[in-house]
């Protein structure tokens, strides 16, 4: 790539370029800024194309996004059979730009004569996934930069069988965007005409009512959340994203009329002005939410991200007042309930299979086992999750049961290949219905699992590195682990170090580090696909809680440490 100066240059003394880019350049006088906008173009993560809003080849704008669609059009004109005439689906959420950006990548695809449909308003990542495959398209973009804050954006793309396209697909669409020859180009801004002529079809209604059926299938006990004499109270913060209408929507078809809404993050407002996170794994999220929930005596409080794919739980009980449960608690509460349920019904089978990442919590390998089910592992990203799906219903070799990762994503019906917060929204609600009768709290519940299976609390810290310098950083520091790796937390020694970078397990190659300690602990380690930082995710694995929760301090106490002092290395 040329020199960031030059480029900055090129773009600010371009004559046709966007006239509010154009002021924004003209007004940069940091260089470090100058370098950060354009020392690198935004490229494929954990989950798509991820980055701040603004001008710069490493930012959130038209001509990125503009560079992105070009790619993908290439992709589905030269490599795919038919990809070009299928169509492609594209969906946006609330986000500044969001709309702006679905828009132009419309235009972009009429320009190179791909059919497109386009969603009538915001709706969330599960949904754009789902409707992939309800209209067998070729392909879907989904405009978000999920749980970030609002100064990001993002574009995510998904392959015809509703998945985030893994690295084969990225790649290729990532050398067709090198070769882009005009990178400040701009489609004719014609999506009104584009309708007319049909180039562009609006979509909405339709899809909004399958899905909603659909939604209906995941559940074991629809009655339950129909019934007046139900005294579960569940309150639902959307984070000013696109969950609310879904939700709301499967709600009211159920009957359940105990869904109190925090109103205000309903409204149409890209600074989600009252959500200090738009991170539903985050407690801050749940500020307004909580509120609402003292009120009215919730049982259950739930918060989905602005693109609806995440979801965080805090639960009540008259203990312990409300707590946050992290992504690995609701996914094993979840995948306690749909094996128990399941089993009971006699739908398990010798193929049944759960699927989670390397780096969440290992509870549901024990819990899965247990009930004669196995566990595949993927690398980190829903992406890998939906792939195994995928291939498990092409091959017929397994019975997909459920998905999770620990940073709150899970999986329930198969007809999304993505994680989806509203499924999971919905069977939280049944359980919670469900236990309260039984005169259990969802807490309560999970802690005679960790009875059962033995207690596993997990943690996750970040480091973060910013910037050119950052992202060099991060990658100095996993090869100095790899030179040094940790060998003992206090009493305990690591009895297998799992370096994932030539591969491991199967799995492709990607820069993870595992280390195994004598009493089934666990920490691993791994730059962040999303944001410039390193990830530390550590397990303390214990018979009783008193034990874990000692572990759990002495590991947090250790890595903090540890981290601090690389840090000042910055
Ligand atoms: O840990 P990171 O690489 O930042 O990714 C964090 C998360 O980002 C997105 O939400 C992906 O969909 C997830 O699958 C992933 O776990």
């Amino acid at each position: 790539m040329e020199d960031y100066f030059v480029t900055y240059r090129r773009w600010k003394e371009h004559p046709t370029l966007e006239v509010s880019l154009k002021k924004e350049l003209h007004a940069l006088n940091d260089l470090k800024e100058i370098e950060d906008r354009f020392y690198k173009h935004l490229e494929f993560g954990t989950a798509g194309i991820r980055g701040l809003i603004g001008g710069g080849t490493n930012r959130m704008n038209l001509y990125t996004v503009v560079q992105a669609t070009e790619g993908l059009a290439k992709y589905l004109t030269d490599h795919t059979q038919k990809g070009d005439q299928k169509g492609v689906v594209i969906a946006y959420d609330t986000r500044h730009m969001s709309y702006d950006f679905a828009r132009i990548a419309s235009e972009v695809l009429v320009h190179y004569g791909i059919k497109v449909y386009f969603f009538d308003a915001a709706r969330p990542t599960p949904m754009l996934s789902f409707a992939v495959r309800y209209l067998q398209a070729a392909a879907g973009v989904m405009i978000t930069a999920s749980h970030n804050p609002p100064a990001y954006n993002g574009y995510k793309v998904y392959g015809e069988n509703g998945n985030q396209v893994g690295p084969n697909i990225s790649d290729i669409i990532t050398k067709e965007i090198e070769s882009v020859r005009d990178r400040l180009w701009l489609p004719e801004r014609t999506i009104h005409l584009a309708i007319e002529q049909k180039k562009i079809l609006l979509v909405g209604k339709e899809i909004d009512e399958k899905y909603n059926q659909s939604l209906l299938a995941i559940l074991f006990r629809p009655e339950i959340l129909s019934n007046q004499n139900m005294d579960v109270q569940v309150v639902y913060t959307p984070l000013y994203g696109t969950g609310y209408k879904p939700i709301h929507k499967v709600f009211q078809t159920l009957g359940f009329s105990n869904l109190h809404v925090v109103t205000l993050q309903t409204e149409n407002d890209p600074l989600f002005s009252t959500a200090p996170t738009p991170n539903p794994e985050k407690l801050e999220a749940f500020e307004l939410a909580m509120e609402l929930a003292q009120k009215m005596k919730a049982d259950l409080v739930l918060a989905t991200d602005p693109d609806a794919d995440r979801i965080g739980v805090l639960v009540s009980d008259v203990i312990h007042g409300f707590r946050i449960l992290t992504g690995n608690q609701i996914g094993v509460l979840m995948l306690h309930y749909i094996l128990t349920e399941r089993a009971k019904r006699r739908l398990l089978s010798e193929r049944s299979v759960v699927l989670k990442t390397i780096v969440s919590s290992e509870l549901s390998n024990k819990i899965a086992n247990s009930f004669g089910v196995s566990t595949i592992e993927t690398l980190t990203g829903f992406k890998y999750i939906g792939e195994k799906v995928e291939e498990m219903k092409q091959s017929g070799e397994n019975q997909f049961e459920f998905g999770f990762e620990e940073s709150n994503g899970y999986l329930i019906g198969d007809f999304v290949r993505d994680k989806d917060g509203i499924q999971a929204a919905l069977l939280l609600c049944e359980m919670a219905a469900y236990y309260k009768q039984q005169h259990l709290s969802l807490y309560e519940v999970l802690d005679s699992i960790y009875r059962a299976y033995g207690y596993h609390l997990d943690e996750q810290l970040s480091f973060e590195w910013e910037g050119k310098v950052g992202q060099k950083q991060i990658f100095v520091f996993m090869e100095d682990l790899r030179r040094h790796p940790l060998e003992k937390i206090d009493d305990h020694h690591v009895i297998q170090v799992k370096d994932y970078e030539n591969g491991m397990d199967q799995l492709p190659p990607s820069n993870v580090i595992k280390y195994i300690l004598d009493d089934h602990s666990w920490i691993a380690i791994r730059p962040s696909g999303t944001e410039p930082k390193i990830k530390v995710y550590f397990s303390a694995v214990a018979k009783e809680r008193k034990l874990a929760q000692n572990k759990m301090d002495t590991m947090r106490k250790y890595l903090n440490l540890y981290f601090s002092e690389l840090q000042k290395f910055k």
